[in-house]
């Protein structure tokens, strides 16, 4: 199978539990729950993403032919070493793409594989760290893995359900929009309320990082 890639680099992951880790990035084109264009963001059910995910056109994307083209873009990104490889595979929605062959090489190359993912879809059973951040509006099938990443505020949720799902860790992440500051002091009221969750700040975007 061919995988379009939207951009492919090296950063530090910015979010969540792992934030801080030395990691390449694989943003797969496309999303089940936007089409990216502005036009159509008001209609879709999800509206607040920060992300560009249409087209192949960043650095380091393009359209892969196979897995092991692919893999050999994430192995020229993580450059030498082969100890303690990471891989974060994001989107758009990564697992409209992931598949065996891609977890298969990635896995074949040493690396630790984690994943972002609006829990739409299944995660592949494979993967060593599922982030799954629930968009409200859609179905999330996907209610159990490593970290519940909750984007705040967004109406629609009811907290006691989410905490019923099967994770190992909780974390609000304040939405990022003209009005972030207002987002950023309700999550901590949040955390402050709800101890079972932790705050996730996006530390990439303060740091100037990819
Ligand atoms: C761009 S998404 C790609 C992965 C997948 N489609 C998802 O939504 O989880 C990566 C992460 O950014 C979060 N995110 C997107 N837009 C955001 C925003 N405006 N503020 C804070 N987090 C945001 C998502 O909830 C998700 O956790
Ligand atoms: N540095 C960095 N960390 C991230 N964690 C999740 C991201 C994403 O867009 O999925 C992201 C991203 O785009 N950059
Ligand atoms: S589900 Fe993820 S990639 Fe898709 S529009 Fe929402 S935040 Fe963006
Ligand atoms: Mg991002």
């Amino acid at each position: 199978m061919a995988y379009a890639v939207k951009e492919l680099f090296l950063t530090l992951q910015g979010e969540g539990v792992n934030a801080g880790a030395r990691a390449v990035f694989v943003r797969f084109a496309g999303c089940n729950l936007w089409s990216g264009r502005e036009a159509d963001r008001a209609s879709a059910i999800c509206r607040f993403c920060d992300t560009d995910f249409v087209g192949m056109d960043g650095g380091g994307g393009g359209r892969f032919n196979d897995a092991s083209a692919l893999i050999a873009a994430v192995e020229e990104a993580w450059g030498p070493g082969l100890k303690d490889r990471f891989v974060v595979l994001t989107g758009g929605e990564p697992m409209l793409q992931a598949d065996d062959a891609i977890v298969d090489a990635l896995h074949g190359a040493g690396f630790r594989i984690a994943i972002e993912s609006n829990g739409t879809l299944p995660v592949h059973p494979g993967i060593d760290w599922v982030c799954i951040s629930p968009k409200a509006g859609s179905t999330v099938v996907q209610q159990s893995g490593d970290e519940l990443k909750l984007v705040w505020p967004q109406a629609g949720f009811d907290l006691d359900i989410l905490e019923s799902w099967d994770f190992s860790h909780r974390l609000i992440q304040p939405l990022d929009d003209p009005w972030a500051a207002d987002h950023q002091r309700a999550a901590i009221e949040l955390v402050l309320a709800r101890p079972q969750w932790r705050l996730s700040i996006q530390t990439h975007k303060l740091l100037g990082l990819r």
